[in-house]
């Protein structure tokens, strides 16, 4: 599934109108349709009384538990299957206010109306502005639902008491919402909240921002989002995905293929995009006939004293991945205190003048360990050191392997200049950087909110400008290709952010990258797996705040 942003939707919206020849008020009236049906369902469902269901949903997005409509149970021979509208028979005294904005979201809104009028259901439209503000095809539909003789309040000019009604559509504002909302429609997103009574949002939540996920003060909070033709980007990213509450994506005749065309390729990340898109075959990873140096071999150059227990999550999580050999290189002093904690990994001292630490161990003898390994992953429980960007220069230009930087080594790179390391050189082999919001924060010379205000924005122009494949660690990870696309990941949860996760991913994604994956094939699937093989951690466990790095290796 696309993710897209205001202006990229735009794009699409006019390329369906101007160049398919679809006409906008079709796409106006699937819109307002899908919204009238969700609100229906929750109806019939009883979910209007349901006040549990007030966080996100991500199922609804990535498909495993989307709702199909009507004809959800298998149909039968002889079944008749009618309208949602036609068989609500005893819609009983439900009575829903439609927030109305002067845009094409009120126009889906005034649509919605009119469908929830024909299934039986008591509608009062509220309008934010003046009713002749509406231009267009949202005019067009003012002037219906009147004829219809919906019955309508404007802000400000009548009272609006929310507290008899059973719900409320927002169809205040849009992708066409800039900054904080203004006036009547900041008193009417604070009135909606206020009343506790379950929201609808049609496409967004009204005072979200589209493209970041930023919410403005005021912002609706959602109990469910019907969200429009595509994905938008503010509704992936925190805090967004909160006030959208469940997603359901509907489509309104809008080609989806056409996204890329018109922006950057932004992709949620399912197990769908894996196998198709970025053509993991998980079956071809393990060949029936294949040794251990089949499934390749990692060189882990990472871990210091106080710190030893990063390179150990990182290997052992390379070994659970599917490599068929790791070795921990490590300051030689270091290695007798490690010997035998994890016994199917390989051991190689670099030569540290007996002081057990990184800046007299050359980065030319780990350059030599890595000669004859497959991949080279560098960075967990390294410590700063006198000289470490130098050092890691070194393993930049020299090695001719593909290279997994994370956590210090990410600080090193990050005083490699104004710039950036692409003035160290374009690497022969692929280079994948995994920083969490604050080290990504240090590369780009900026603040961690100021990163997670636009987290699929930063990390998609940081790769494609530094030629790097980059994990943008986090709630909904972004991992971002050189080549400008990214994906958003929907598995893992807030029990994974905890000591030594991070480690466990790098190990993760240098064990797939040594069984041939490409950059984009291991990151990708390696921040799927890692979150996937944390909720299995958490399910084990019963609680997953109690989760440790070492659950989600042995969940792997
Ligand atoms: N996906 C599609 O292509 C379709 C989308 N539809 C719906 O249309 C909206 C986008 O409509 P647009 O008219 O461009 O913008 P809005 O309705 O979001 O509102 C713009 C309106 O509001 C005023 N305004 C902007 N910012 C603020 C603010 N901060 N405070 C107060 N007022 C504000 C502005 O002046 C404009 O007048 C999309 O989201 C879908 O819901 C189509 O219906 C189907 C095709
Ligand atoms: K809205």
């Amino acid at each position: 599934m696309f993710i897209v942003t205001a202006e990229q939707m735009r794009a699409v919206d006019e390329h369906t109108i101007q160049k398919l020849g679809i006409p906008a008020a079709s796409l106006m009236e699937n819109a307002g349709r899908a919204i009238a049906e969700e609100v229906i369902r929750m109806c019939r469902e009883g979910d209007v009384d349901r006040r549990s269901e007030q966080h996100a949903c991500w199922n609804d997005v990535n498909g495993k538990r989307a709702h199909t409509g009507p004809g959800d149970r298998p149909a039968h021979g002889g079944d008749i299957i009618a309208d949602p509208a036609l068989v609500m028979e005893q819609p009983g005294d439900q009575q829903w206010y439609m927030l109305i904005g002067k845009g094409n979201n009120g126009g889906d809104g005034l649509v919605a109306a009119r469908h929830l009028v024909e299934a039986g259901l008591g509608v009062t439209l509220v309008y934010a502005d003046a009713p002749d503000a509406l231009r267009g095809e949202a005019a067009v539909q003012r002037d219906a639902a009147a004829q219809i003789g919906i019955p309508a309040l404007v802000h400000g000019r009548e009272a609006v008491d929310f507290s008899r009604c059973t719900g409320i559509v927002d169809a205040l504002l849009g992708t066409g919402s800039r900054g904080a909302p203004r006036g009547a429609y900041a008193a009417l997103i604070e009135a909606a909240n206020d009343s506790g009574k379950p929201v609808v949002s049609a496409d967004v939540p009204s005072g979200l921002n589209a493209d970041t996920g930023e919410v403005y003060e005021p912002c609706i909070q959602a109990r469910v989002t019907v969200c429009l033709a595509l994905l938008k980007r503010g509704l992936v990213q925190y805090p967004g995905a909160s006030a959208a509450g469940r997603i359901v994506v509907r489509s309104i005749g809008i080609p989806a293929r056409l996204a890329p065309e018109h922006g950057p390729s932004v992709r949620l990340l399912t197990e769908e995009v894996l196998r198709s898109a970025l053509r993991v075959d998980t079956g071809r990873l393990r060949a029936p006939d294949g040794h251990k140096g089949t499934y390749g071999h990692v060189l882990l150059a990472a871990g210091s004293l106080p710190m030893s227990g990063a390179g150990l999550l990182s290997a052992k999580a390379a070994l659970r991945a599917g490599c068929g050999l790791a070795t921990w290189a490590l300051p030689a002093a270091l290695l007798p205190h490690v010997i035998g904690t994890v016994p199917e990994l390989m051991l190689a001292a670099a030569a540290d003048g007996d002081s057990g630490e990184w800046n007299a161990a050359s980065a030319d003898a780990v350059l030599r360990l890595a000669e004859s390994r497959d991949v080279l992953a560098t960075g967990p429980g390294l410590g700063r050191f006198k000289g470490d960007t130098d050092w890691l220069r070194r393993l930049w230009q020299h090695s001719d392997r593909p290279l997994v930087i994370d956590a210090d080594a990410l600080n090193m790179l990050a005083d490699a200049g104004p710039t950036g390391p692409r003035d160290w050189g374009k690497r022969s082999a692929a280079t994948i950087l995994t920083p969490h919001p604050g080290e990504m924060g240090r590369l780009l010379g900026m603040s961690t909110p100021e990163v997670q205000r636009d987290r699929i924005g930063h990390a998609a122009r940081y790769a494609r400008e530094q030629g790097v494949t980059l994990v943008l660690k986090g709630a909904r990870t972004v991992i971002a290709t050189p080549s400008g696309e990214a994906y958003i990941n929907t598995t893992g949860h807030a029990g994974m952010a905890t000591g030594g996760a991070g480690d466990v991913l790098t190990g993760i994604i240098a064990g797939l990258l040594a069984q041939g994956l490409n950059a984009e094939q291991a990151a990708a699937f390696g921040v799927f797996l890692h979150g996937q093989a944390g909720e299995r951690a958490a399910l084990l466990r019963g609680d997953p705040a109690s989760l440790l790095a070492g659950d989600i290796v042995d969940a792997l």
